[in-house]
């Protein structure tokens, strides 16, 4: 049967777009989204609101003729960022957010946080101007087991920074626990989390039963079932405080298939084709505009999307390649392991 739903354009409050050819191949696919906020950890980072406006720049030069995508652009957290320089970019438009890394936990986080005391000062400076601070919550305490990392950090790190600053506007960047769910809930209008389309698909089976799958490795890592249930409940109530942030991580297949593959899976071509399928399944279609379309927006403080897509339901699936090239570079979108049937109309 056919069957189509019709919502607002949605955003991506979570995106990586790398840069040169990279960027070249893969902003294409994100250019349907309206907002994105796009992350710094580019080698070497965004730090500053000059290189932000520059990157911003490169972006819009690799998107497409007439692609809805507005680049939000954010700064990454180093332990000598001036407040004052965050800001003056949040001030004259450049930035929407800050982004933490904890140095180490993830991709190109060497120049991360070391020591939370010494940002302490730009997350008041934040917390006075409300900007936000986009969270990758994960501690890099090598003793603690790493399906632990994202609890433990709420604990440790999360909780005490928020209470040490009233008012920072924090998002939990990729939840993938029900202690991240149950934590997000916990918070008032100025704590939101976003949540990844294959955190709702897979869970840490799809990476290791049956032979090592580095195409499902990704950063939290994938946790047990239970947790994407607790996920899947979260993305699919509507609550206002939970929103798509894609975490689209292209890399090149050659740095994922090796003895020490990087984190990251790529779902920008098909994330929608993909949420489609998930609220079908959990019977909350009505509630994919709240999560990919409207949540985030109002967390930023911005208007919907004023126009819309639309995605159908065909009798066959939609095709989508196995891969992309990137340069002389191949990259391997993220399979959810069925047929996609939720079709999502050109515009
Ligand atoms: N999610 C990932 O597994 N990787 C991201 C970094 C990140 O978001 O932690 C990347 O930049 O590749
Ligand atoms: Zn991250
Ligand atoms: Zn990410």
């Amino acid at each position: 049967m056919t069957h189509s739903i019709t919502i607002r354009r949605p955003d991506d409050w979570h995106l990586h777009l790398r840069d040169g050819e990279m960027l070249a191949a893969v902003a294409p696919h994100s250019a349907g989204f309206g907002r994105a906020i796009i992350m710094p950890n580019l080698v070497p980072p965004v730090v500053t609101g000059a290189q932000a406006a520059a990157y911003r720049e490169r972006i819009i030069a690799a998107l497409p003729e007439g692609a809805a995508l507005q680049p939000q652009m954010t700064l990454y957290l180093t332990d000598t960022t001036d407040p004052g320089d965050v800001v003056a970019a949040h001030q004259s438009g450049i930035i929407r957010a800050v982004k933490l890394y904890p140095a180490g936990a993830t991709t190109n986080s060497a120049s991360g946080v070391t020591d939370f005391d010494r940002v302490r000062p730009v997350l008041e400076a934040m917390a006075e101007t409300g900007i936000p601070l986009c969270v990758h919550g994960e501690v890099t305490d090598p003793a603690v087991d790493i399906f632990d990392r994202e609890a433990v950090f709420i604990d440790r790190v999360l909780d005490p920074v928020r209470r040490a600053t009233p008012g920072l506007r924090v998002v939990m960047e990729h939840i993938t626990t029900a202690d991240g769910v149950a934590y997000a809930r916990s918070g008032g209008e100025d704590l939101g989390a976003t949540i990844t389309t294959h955190h709702l698909v897979i869970n840490r089976n799809a990476i290791l039963a049956g032979g090592i799958r580095p195409h499902y490795y990704c950063l939290p890592v994938a946790k047990r079932e239970s947790h994407r249930l607790a996920l899947r409940e979260a993305a699919t109530s509507g609550e206002a405080r939970f929103f798509l942030g894609t975490d689209s991580a292209p890399h090149p297949d050659r740095a994922k298939l090796m003895p020490c593959g990087c984190a990251g899976c790529f779902t920008a071509p098909n994330t929608m084709s993909i949420l489609a399928h998930v609220f079908e399944e959990d019977g909350a279609l009505d509630r994919l505009e709240a999560f990919a379309s409207l949540n985030g927006a109002a967390f930023y403080g911005l208007p919907p999307n004023e126009d819309r897509i639309t995605l159908t339901r065909r009798a066959t699936p939609a095709t989508y390649p196995e891969t992309i090239t990137a340069g002389v570079e191949t990259v391997t979108l993220f399979d959810p392991g069925y047929p996609l049937f939720w079709h999502l109309e050109s515009t």
